[in-house]
């Protein structure tokens, strides 16, 4: 997440090249000027020094180089170029707004056509329900479509029907899926009762790769810091396999499974966590404090395989909404710094930047290398397929692609009114993991 000086440096002379070609920014830049000092003057650089060491040394430097030799066009222009973000909002509604908006922005300025669409991961669990909610109720407001949307949602349990309740597919259709107008082609979920589930995987990775590669993943992760179901020691590189869930991840999830921990799935399809850096951007909802010590270890300590998030280090631009009780695990100077990198932001108007495709990655139409990953079959026959679900019921028809809307009454009032206010806390993960007896 860093600028080495280098980069500073590199930054200074673009910003000389900007100011030979881009007059026109300039005049504005000039105008700009005055409100960029006093910014500057509220935050001398030795306070930025104490709080935040180099990182923001080495942006002051890229900015004051940049302000001499362009103006704050300029700066606006460097400060897009690469950086990692940590937006820290009051609470789960609040960030979930954020994100949100967020996608709602990038969505719209990439301007996606049938023949372009724009490509978005998706999570599930209960991190996510509010930024469906508040998703969902912008397109019913008429201000976002998903009509060319192309989505991969992160995983899904391996061996329970599609239409378990808790299945990853039930809970995309009744929180999102269902309510917006995507075409029901353009959703790509795992199937976890895949004849082959290594080939369900393979095709899933060869899927992202012709539509170009995924523009933004949103995650969700676990108390114990993973993203997807990427567990503790994953493989930074991995892509999208089966994987055998870690015992807390059950435990977790256990209450969605009348808290029996013999009914959660033991394995799940995910994609890898080399999949999710390949998107363009990452943006990844952290709330609650039963996850602050996960989100400690991936902003402050060290690229981890044992805290898989820690490997958005890695990744040119990641973004990182969460709330207050997140933060509690957090060194007071990280927590003060992320916020005045809001704070001058805001100051001097370029707050909430969306990335320039210089700085993502520009989309491929497709991409054509060949996957790493073994196309020959073991030679010993052994073959990786889900347990038979144990269902007493009739089994249920394959899912016919539909708008899947008729099976949510629209009268669901997604009306988000009070929903500040609303006791999620049923929903989150803290609330699965039964309290110690005695
Ligand atoms: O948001 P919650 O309920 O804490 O759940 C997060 C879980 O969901 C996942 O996104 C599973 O897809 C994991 O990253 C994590 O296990």
């Amino acid at each position: 997440m860093a600028w080495t000086a280098r980069e500073a440096e590199s930054c200074w002379a673009q910003a000389l090249q900007q100011r030979k070609t881009a007059a026109p920014r300039l005049a504005k830049a000039q105008l700009d000027q005055a409100a960029y000092r006093r910014a500057r003057q509220r935050s001398p650089k030795p306070w930025l020094d104490a709080v935040t060491g180099r990182l923001m040394a080495s942006s002051a430097v890229a900015a004051g180089n940049a302000e001499r030799a362009g103006g704050l066009a300029s700066i606006r222009q460097s400060c897009r170029k690469r950086k990692g973000r940590l937006i820290i909002r009051d609470d789960p509604p609040t960030a979930s707004r954020y994100i949100a908006d967020y996608i709602i922005e990038r969505i719209k300025s990439f301007e996606p056509t049938p023949e372009n669409p724009f490509v978005l991961g998706l999570p599930t669990g209960s991190s996510p329900v509010l930024i469906y909610r508040y998703l969902v109720e912008k397109h019913k407001a008429g201000e976002i479509s998903f009509r060319n949307v192309v989505t991969f949602n992160m995983d899904e349990y391996v061996g329970i029907p599609r239409e378990h309740p808790e299945s990853y597919h039930s809970f995309m259709y009744k929180h999102f899926f269902s309510h917006v107008d995507i075409d029901p082609a353009n959703i790509n979920i795992l199937n976890g009762n895949a004849p082959d589930l290594e080939a369900e995987c393979i095709g899933y990775e060869e899927k992202i790769k012709k539509f170009g590669g995924i523009e933004l993943f949103l995650g969700g992760i676990g108390p114990d810091g993973h993203i997807a179901f990427n567990e503790p020691g994953s493989s930074l590189k991995s892509r999208t396999r089966v994987k055998t869930l870690a015992y807390d991840t059950i435990l977790a999830n256990s209450r969605f499974f009348g808290n029996d921990l013999s009914q959660v799935p033991r394995m799940a399809l995910t994609v890898g966590v080399q999949t999710v850096l390949d998107a363009r951007e990452v943006v990844v909802i952290i709330t609650g404090a039963h996850k602050a010590l996960a989100l400690q270890k991936c902003i402050e300590g060290g690229v981890n395989h044992m805290w898989t998030l820690s490997s958005l280090q890695l990744h040119p631009h990641p973004l990182i909404v969460v709330d207050e009780d997140a933060t509690l695990e957090l060194q007071v100077k990280t927590v003060k710094y992320f916020k005045s990198i809001e704070m001058v932001a805001n100051e001097l108007g370029f707050v909430q930047t969306l990335p320039t495709a210089a700085s993502t990655g520009v989309k491929r139409s497709a991409i054509v290398e060949e996957l790493h990953s073994p196309k020959e079959k073991p030679t010993n026959g052994f073959k990786l397929e889900a347990p038979k679900p144990n269902i007493s019921r009739s089994v249920t028809p394959e899912l016919v692609p539909d708008r899947m809307a008729s099976r949510i009454p629209d009268d669901t009032t997604w009306n988000l009114q009070g929903v500040e206010n609303e006791d999620t806390s049923f929903l989150r993960m803290s609330a699965r993991v039964a309290p110690l007896s005695g």
